[in-house]
């Protein structure tokens, strides 16, 4: 939910007409960021270790943290909205842990485990902090960005409505049934040969199963197209670009009225909002006439397991504002995550035949045709390791955010001042090469096939694609059975292609996309 596209240090950095810039070879101006008696100069040439060194007096006895270089070639990665993949080359510059800066931005970025662990497992310590404020707009005060009381109370009545028994009765009914109108869609196209944007199909059928499995809602965004998707995708880069942006002029409700892009993002928060509320109060209804629901395990086997039914009926008083934000922030969090997932594991597969012919072996020695049931996925090992070296691979979000509630000193030494932003980035950890053999590479087997599903204990925090500590993904036992029924289901049936001369690039609106779409074709087996 928090990849960046750092604003500020692109305009920092963008060479605009009249930008006056310091050329690296001269003394760095000591001024603010337009700094204003060095000439213009071929941006070619210009370096920008001026923007960084700017900082390099401040935070005294931080000295033992260097600081990336932000050069002028970076700007392409940033225009293309991949900071992750910068964060990544000045890990190689810098080391684990190093200060990113310009203009008002001034992140730690930390990409070694022991200080990753260190952080998420404080929470209280740090705080989920400029995430909490730039992605306000959005959530309101639903669980996933509040902090404190609010949060704990809430994240606390929310996680018994994703029991084991809710996940049993999603797999056939909801998994299973989207998967199913996935798999209809995709024969229609097998028949024709053309191309289809698996991507999209992915995020359509994650929008199909968070709203039946949230709201007992069929958004039927597979066969509707539901404009659902693009405000959340919409909704998402403005709180990336919130965190980032040189003014908070967002802040200004006139603002607001004028500038398009506010306008944009607030149609988009309006309609999220409104289809939310619209569900609840549909809910509601259904259950003022049934009269009072069963709680818990009995609750679970009723005909409508959905999370806004539980909490519906339990006994916790909550305001319908803060019930709605709630179910805000599952419906986002739980949309683009599981879809995005679904991608790249996809892209994966089709890259590396063998392991594909694998995965394949697998399931018909598994399925053998069949739908898959909640014991089944428990035999599906090698496909569990794809997905689980696939989020190795490409993480959702890329980066995690926090803030220092106090000042406080990290693994190593590392001293950080109160109110320090820290990026924890997932994706450098994941691709380390002093933490992972052929870390660039997809190796499934990497994680033992009959060992534990890796996790942030068992690997002490080499592998976090759900997070850690107290704010981790508390949809992470949902997620995995999602993405397993769903790749079950489409792989033992078709034999999907990569469109050859496509160029897959990344971008990010929280979690990693492709820049264009990931193009198949498609072919029963
Ligand atoms: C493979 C798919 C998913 C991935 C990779 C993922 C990843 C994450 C991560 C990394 C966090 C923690 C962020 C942080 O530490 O700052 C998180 C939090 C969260 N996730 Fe997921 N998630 C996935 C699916 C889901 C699903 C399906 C749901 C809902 C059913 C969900 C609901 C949430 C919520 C509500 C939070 C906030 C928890 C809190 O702050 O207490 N996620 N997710």
């Amino acid at each position: 939910m928090e990849a960046l596209a750092p604003r500020a240090l692109l305009l920092a950095a963008a060479p605009r007409s009249n930008a006056r810039i310091s050329i690296a070879s001269r003394r760095p101006c000591h001024r603010r960021i337009v700094c204003c008696s060095h000439k213009r100069v071929n941006s070619a040439t210009v370096s920008l270790e001026w923007l960084t060194s700017l900082v390099s007096g401040r935070g005294r006895g931080e000295t033992a943290i260097p600081t990336a270089q932000v050069r002028l070639e970076d700007l392409t990665k940033l225009l293309q909205g991949s900071l992750f993949l910068l964060l990544f080359k000045w890990m190689g510059e810098c080391g684990p842990v190093y200060r990113l800066t310009g203009g008002p931005i001034n992140f730690i970025v930390l990409s070694d485990p022991a200080a990753a662990k260190y952080v998420l497992k404080n929470y209280g310590k740090y705080a989920k902090g400029l995430v909490s404020e730039v992605a306000e707009f959005l959530f309101g005060s639903g669980f996933a960005t509040a902090e404190g009381q609010i949060w704990m109370t809430r994240r606390r009545a929310v996680v018994p409505s994703l029991h084991r028994n809710f996940l049993s009765t999603m797999v056939d009914g909801v998994f299973c049934k989207c998967s199913e109108r996935l798999i209809d869609k995709l024969d229609k196209v097998a028949q024709t040969g053309e191309a289809v944007n698996m991507e999209a199909q992915f995020s359509q059928l994650t929008l199909d199963v968070i709203g039946l499995s949230v709201f007992n809602y069929d958004f039927d965004a597979l066969t509707t197209d539901s404009p659902v998707i693009q405000a959340v995708y919409t909704a998402l880069k403005e709180t990336e670009s919130r965190a980032t942006d040189f003014v908070q002029y967002w802040k200004v409700p006139l603002l607001c009225q004028i500038d398009p892009r506010q306008r944009k993002a607030a149609k988009a928060v309006s309609l999220i909002r409104n289809t939310v509320e619209d569900l609840v109060e549909k809910c509601k209804k259904i259950v003022d006439t049934e009269g009072e629901c069963l709680e818990g395990e009995e609750y679970v086997n009723k005909s409508d397991p959905s999370v806004l039914r539980f909490l519906l009926a339990s006994r916790e008083e909550v305001s319908s504002q803060q019930l709605r934000d709630d179910l805000l922030s599952m419906l986002v969090a739980g949309h683009e995550t599981t879809g995005s997932v679904l991608t790249w594991t996809v892209y994966l597969l089709s890259k590396n035949p063998l392991v594909l012919a694998k995965v394949q072996e697998e399931l018909d020695t598994v399925l053998n045709g069949r739908k898959p049931t909640v014991a089944d996925t428990r035999e599906l090992k090698y496909l569990t390791r794809c997905i689980n070296e696939s989020m190795r691979l490409y993480p959702h979000p890329p980066v995690l955010i926090r803030r220092a509630q106090e000042q406080d000193t990290l693994p190593g030494g590392y001293k950080l001042e109160r109110g320090q932003n820290v990026m924890i980035s997932v994706y450098n950890i994941h691709h380390s090469p002093a933490l992972w053999e052929r870390a660039e590479d997809f190796v499934p087997e990497r994680f033992d096939p009959d060992g534990p599903i890796p996790n942030e204990s068992n690997t002490d925090f080499r592998y976090i694609p759900f997070s850690g500590g107290a704010r981790k993904c508390v949809g992470d036992q949902f997620a995995m059975l999602e993405a397993l029924v769903t790749l079950a289901m489409l792989l033992q049936r078709f034999e999907l292609e990569l469109v050859p001369g496509q160029d897959i690039g990344m971008t990010t609106g929280a979690t990693i996309h492709t820049t264009k779409g990931l193009f198949m074709t498609v072919k029963r087996r």
